[in-house]
Order: C-alpha cells, then sequence, then structure tokens
C-alpha cells in the first residue's frame, strides 16, 4: 500500500494557492503526508514550514510545519497580480512533481491552480491547462478530465475549446476513449464493482428525435449501442437538463457530458466545496481542486481550503487503493 506523500505544486503564486498551501498543512497534519514545491517566500507572513531537500522527509517534517521542497521563484508574490517572472517556476513546480511521480518519491500528484493566460502572457504555455499538459508530460495520448464529488461524478469529453469548436472535436474514437478511460477508473481505482454510465445529448432534448440536431442520431446513440455490446453499462444519450436532479443522479456512478460548462455547472452548483478535479488515464495519480486562483479574493484570507484538502485527500486515497 504506497503512503509515499503527495507532491503538492504551488499553482499560481498570485492567486489563493499560497494561502491554502498551510491551512492544508493544519487541517491534513494528522491525516496524510504532502510536500509544497514552491518558493517559501509567497508563503502568509508567519507560515509554519520546514524546507526538506526530498520527499522521504516530508512525513517526519509534517510534525513540525508544512513540508517545502524548494523552488525559488526569484520575484515576490503579490495577491491577484500576476507576475510574468513567476510563470517558467509554475510550470517547472508540475515538471517536478511529475519527475518525483514518476521516480516513486512521491505517490501522487495534486495541482494548486494555475492561471492560464498567466502562463501563457509568461512562458508562452502551449497547453489549455494542467490536463493536456500531464498528458504530453506523460507521453499518453488520451486522458479524460474528472470532477467527482459525493454528490456526482461528471466528465467533459470536450475540455478547453470553445463551444463552436465541440461538434468538430466529438469524434466516435475521442467518445468511446473517454468512456473505456471512464469505466475502467471507475472500477480500478473508485472500485465500483459494475460502473453505470449515462451520456448526455449534445442538443437541447438529444437531439428531439433529430429536430434540434443529427449527431445524437447518426453517431452518438450507435456507439453506445455498440459499446453496451461489449458489456459496459451506459445509458443514453439523455437529454442533459433532467440528468442532474437527486433521482437522475442515483440512477449512475459518473454523468459524461459532450463540453466543459455542460458537466462542471452541475458539480460545482451541486458540490464547489467538495468537488476535486482527477485526471484518469495517467500513469499516476492527480488530483486538484475544482476552482481556480480567485485573484478577486487572493490576499484577503477568504479563501476555502475546502476542496483543496478534499483534493489531497481522494489523492493520497487513490495512491494507496483505497478511493471510493
Ligand atoms: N485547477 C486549476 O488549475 C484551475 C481550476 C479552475 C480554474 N482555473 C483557472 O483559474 C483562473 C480563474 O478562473 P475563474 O475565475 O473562472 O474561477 P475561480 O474558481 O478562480 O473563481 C471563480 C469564483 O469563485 C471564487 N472562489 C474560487 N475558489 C474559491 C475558494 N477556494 N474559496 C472562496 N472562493 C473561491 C472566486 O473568488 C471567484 O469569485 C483561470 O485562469 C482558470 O483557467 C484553474
Ligand atoms: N476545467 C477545470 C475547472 O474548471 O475546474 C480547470 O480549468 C482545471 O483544468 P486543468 O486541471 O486542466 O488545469
Amino acid at each position: 500500500m504506497n503512503t509515499k506523500p503527495v507532491a503538492l505544486t504551488c499553482g499560481e503564486p498570485a492567486g489563493i494557492g499560497p494561502e491554502l498551501a498551510p491551512m492544508l498543512w493544519d487541517a491534513l497534519k494528522d491525516e496524510l503526508s504532502f510536500f509544497l514545491i514552491g518558493d517559501a517566500s509567497h508563503l502568509p507572513e508567519g507560515s509554519p514550514y520546514v524546507e526538506i531537500s526530498a520527499p522521504w522527509e516530508a512525513p517526519a517534517a509534517m510534525a513540525q510545519g508544512l513540508p517545502v521542497l524548494p523552488l525559488p521563484m526569484g520575484a515576490p508574490r503579490v495577491a491577484g497580480i500576476p507576475n510574468p517572472a513567476h510563470a517558467a517556476g509554475v510550470i517547472a513546480s508540475i515538471e517536478r512533481g511529475v519527475a518525483l511521480v514518476k521516480s516513486g518519491e512521491a505517490g501522487a500528484l495534486c495541482t494548486l491552480p494555475i492561471h492560464k493566460k498567466a502562463l501563457k502572457d509568461g512562458a508562452s504555455f502551449a497547453f489549455p491547462g494542467h490536463t493536456e499538459f500531464l498528458a504530453h508530460l506523460a507521453g499518453v495520448e488520451h486522458v479524460v478530465m474528472m470532477l467527482a464529488s459525493p454528490a456526482l461524478r461528471v466528465v467533459p469529453a470536450t475540455i478547453h475549446i470553445a463551444l463552436a469548436d465541440v461538434p468538430k472535436a466529438l469524434t466516435p474514437h475521442s467518445l468511446r476513449r473517454t468512456l473505456e478511460i471512464t469505466n475502467a477508473a471507475l472500477s480500478s481505482q473508485f472500485h465500483i464493482a459494475a460502473p453505470r454510465l449515462a451520456v448526455a445529448g449534445l442538443n437541447p432534448h438529444a437531439g428531439e428525435g433529430g429536430t434540434m440536431g443529427p449527431e445524437e442520431i447518426t453517431w452518438i446513440a450507435p456507439l453506445l449501442e455498440e459499446l453496451r455490446r461489449t458489456g459496459l453499462d451506459i445509458a443514453g444519450p439523455l437529454p442533459a437538463d433532467t440528468m442532474f436532479h437527486a433521482a437522475a443522479r442515483a440512477r449512475y456512478d459518473a454523468a459524461i457530458c459532450m463540453y466543459h460548462d455542460q458537466a462542471l455547472i452541475p458539480i460545482k452548483t451541486l458540490d464547489f466545496d467538495r468537488g476535486v478535479n482527477v485526471t484518469l488515464g495517467l500513469p499516476f495519480v492527480r488530483t486538484s481542486p475544482d476552482h481556480g486562483t480567485a485573484f478577486d479574493i487572493a490576499g484577503q484570507g477568504l479563501a476555502n481550503p475546502s476542496s483543496s484538502i478534499e483534493a489531497l485527500r481522494l489523492a493520497w486515497a487513490m495512491a494507496k487503493g483505497t478511493a471510493t
């Protein structure tokens, strides 16, 4: 059973990440071990932290303070105002975390929020977000973004692309891979014996028999029928607007939606404080809170650590093989 510490990447220094890290240590110091990869000078004044030189030192260090594996960023943090000089360090923190998980020195990766535009502006970051960057670092062709909470698990079949590009990006191959990876993860990583998937239609009323769009009839329904024949338990394509009330949620273990907001609005509405972003299909465990950098409240003592606490807990549980 893996009990190696979780590597926590620092995320965007101008965001609420540096405020959350000490709160996560205080909340979880008796429950699990993790270490922050980042610049300790960005932590709030007086934060109890312990500089470590390697992940193996983190469990013992937890008793004294937040373990920090130093990654100096060379410029001070100004809450709410991203500094392009930090961009390279933010990216390096993610790369370092991946390297430590791959080497087995860390048991899992948990990423504090990045600001996608700040990385693009400061370092010409070529990826839409962590998910795509991690797939690149892991050399994996297809990964799945799942947002999970006790109330709901959702998967967007397309992620960080313009809505206008969704119909073209949705293909039988990509949806098949998303469904297969999700099904496998629910079984092997969430220990659900017979996963039940529910797939949303792309169009209003799931196309209303073709009168509101052809995709459900031309390829989505045929693909789901083909996958049912291979043994997957899949309902749909269903009208998305009636998939998320309590009775509907009781009928499935994960909802697969066609685009980002179709999936993320329901879970962030139902369970913003307990939602966790987990990337399926990587050769290592990766979680992240379901929120972003929250520049509008950064530095004001208003950040709620709940989602990040759940993200670290889920990473720890998935690495130990005890997630549900
Ligand atoms: N895991 C990640 O790396 C991640 C996740 C989501 C968004 N982002 C990025 O973050 C940036 C800002 O995104 P956004 O404005 O759409 O969403 P956001 O989650 O940063 O903020 C949305 C609203 O929720 C509030 N909020 C968010 N987290 C909170 C917390 N922990 N406690 C209290 N209030 C909180 C914010 O104050 C804001 O009013 C963007 O660059 C986005 O891409 C990153
Ligand atoms: N789509 C995610 C959300 O809204 O919570 C967020 O942008 C995180 O994506 P990455 O983990 O790919 O950065």
